[in-house]
């Protein structure tokens, strides 16, 4: 599956319907959570991208019985987990490369008492520290140890025991951490400034049906009243809200017409509306987002006329996820946008290659970005340039379908990461795509 560039002709317009993958998001912490029960946790729309993959791996080589049924849907079963498997280097070779793995920390520590979490992988866009984790990890009574040769946290308890706590900021992967350890802590968990976003509370909504007590599911206040054990159960993940919102920007700019089937609508948040504000049109069919052709988009100015500015905020505000899709979607509109990506500090460096293709852009500092549109007065220029990060990389592919001439994208195994099967169903709408 994985190789190293796609070759993109840009131009063709896009036609016909397209199914989001299951969450790549939901999934680490999802498949995380059956090391919580030795019972079977049946888990369905699994997407099949490589982060998915590796971690589910990850849990076979620990033990875990990983029966995949169907593509897309497998069955868990952690009764029989090998933790001295946790101090091999296989294991921190493997765990290191996805940041998502970190997240097997709080159910290993609740069920089995120690938890090892080695430097953890994912995109290089900035700091991404874990202290939320460990400092949640230590309230609820684990010792902390970090040792500066082998670069890994040691976690080690006799038995959680729940407490209140006030998270440092609403991490995403943090709160889930905290949340599968404190569901088998003894006594009550209260988790206070606790991320909130879809996510987490399909998170709460497998834990419950695995017995765990859990309420303010969907609030940033969570209160766990701890049990002894938890049970087998199944789950499906919701659809990929950043795939959703990578489509629409995909439409808007290669004036496209496609129709996302079954997004969740419930599920999206403030997406939509922030993409609207680009000045795409989008038409609500049940569950389904329709984008039709579009010559123009013109961006919005706020009421008092001054310029638009999309910034990222803890859910419900908007994801950092879908900062780079909504800019590179600017470059073709009509009117200016400020882009501020206030979680990350490098993840609009790639606006350098948008540069190159011709985009007007500034790039103020690490954080932020004025873009201003081309109106399609000007196409971009297909370049050859390599993706840094996963949802950079979408963006890069979005400019080149939308360019004049031929484009280059090294390094997609960063896009591979996380879009499952992307070039195969790009294809089946009519893009240029091939994977060299
Ligand atoms: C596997 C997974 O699920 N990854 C997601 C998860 O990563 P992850 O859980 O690692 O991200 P965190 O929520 O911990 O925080 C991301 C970054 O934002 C900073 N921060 C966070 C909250 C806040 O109020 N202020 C602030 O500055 C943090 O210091 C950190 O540098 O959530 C991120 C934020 O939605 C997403 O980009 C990642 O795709
Ligand atoms: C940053 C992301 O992923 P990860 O946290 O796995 O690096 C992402 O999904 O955009």
């Amino acid at each position: 599956m994985s190789s190293s560039a796609f070759e993109v002709r840009g131009g063709n317009r896009l036609k016909g319907e397209i199914i989001p993958q299951g969450a790549k998001n939901e999934a680490l912490q999802i498949i995380s959570a059956v090391l919580l029960t030795s019972e079977k946790v049946t888990i369905k729309n699994i997407p099949d991208i490589v982060d998915v993959n590796l971690l589910i791996e990850l849990l076979g080589d620990m033990g875990v019985t990983t029966e995949r049924v169907s593509r897309d849907t497998c069955i868990f079963q952690a009764d029989k987990v090998d933790m001295e498997y946790l101090q091999s280097p296989e294991f921190r070779k493997k765990s290191g490369k996805l940041r998502g793995s970190v997240m097997i920390a709080g159910p290993l520590l609740a069920r089995f008492g120690q938890a090892y979490v080695p430097k953890p992988g994912g995109d290089k866009i900035g700091r991404r520290r874990l202290d939320t984790h460990i400092i949640g990890f230590e309230k609820l009574g684990a010792k902390f140890v970090y040792d500066n040769d082998d670069n890994y946290f040691h976690l080690q308890t006799d038995g959680l025991q729940g407490t209140y706590m006030l998270l440092d900021e609403p991490s995403v992967t943090g709160t889930a951490n905290i949340l599968m350890a404190a569901v088998l802590a003894k006594g009550q968990t209260i988790i206070y400034n606790a991320a909130c976003e879809p996510y987490l509370q399909q998170l709460s909504k497998m834990l419950i049906s695995m017995g765990a007590r859990i309420s303010g599911v969907g609030s940033n206040l969570l209160t766990i009243d701890g049990v002894n054990t938890l049970k087998g159960c199944e789950h499906r993940m919701l659809p990929d809200m950043i795939e959703i919102g990578s489509f629409i920007g995909l439409a808007a700019m290669t004036q496209s017409e496609i129709t996302i089937k079954n997004v969740g609508l419930q599920h999206l948040g403030i997406i939509p509306e922030k993409f609207r504000q680009l000045g795409i049109q989008m038409e609500f069919r049940g569950d389904d987002i329709f984008i039709p052709f579009q010559e123009k988009y013109e961006i919005q100015t706020f009421l008092d006329g001054s310029i638009l500015n999309i910034s990222d905020h803890p859910w419900p505000g908007f994801t950092p996820d879908l900062l780079s899709i909504v800019l590179v979607t600017a470059t073709q509109a009509q009117g200016s946008v400020m882009i501020h990506q206030k979680m990350f500090e490098s993840r609009l460096f790639f606006v350098d290659k948008l540069i190159d293709m011709g985009a007007q852009i500034v790039l103020c500092d690490p954080h932020r970005a004025v873009v201003i549109g081309l109106a399609r007065q000007h196409k971009l220029r297909g370049i050859t340039m390599s993706s840094p990060d996963i949802r950079a990389g979408v963006s890069l592919l979005i400019a080149a379908l939308s360019a004049e001439g031929k484009s280059t994208i090294q390094n997609i195994d960063q896009i591979d990461r996380g879009y499952q099967y992307i070039d195969q169903r790009l294809i089946a709408l009519g893009a240029d795509i091939k994977r060299i």
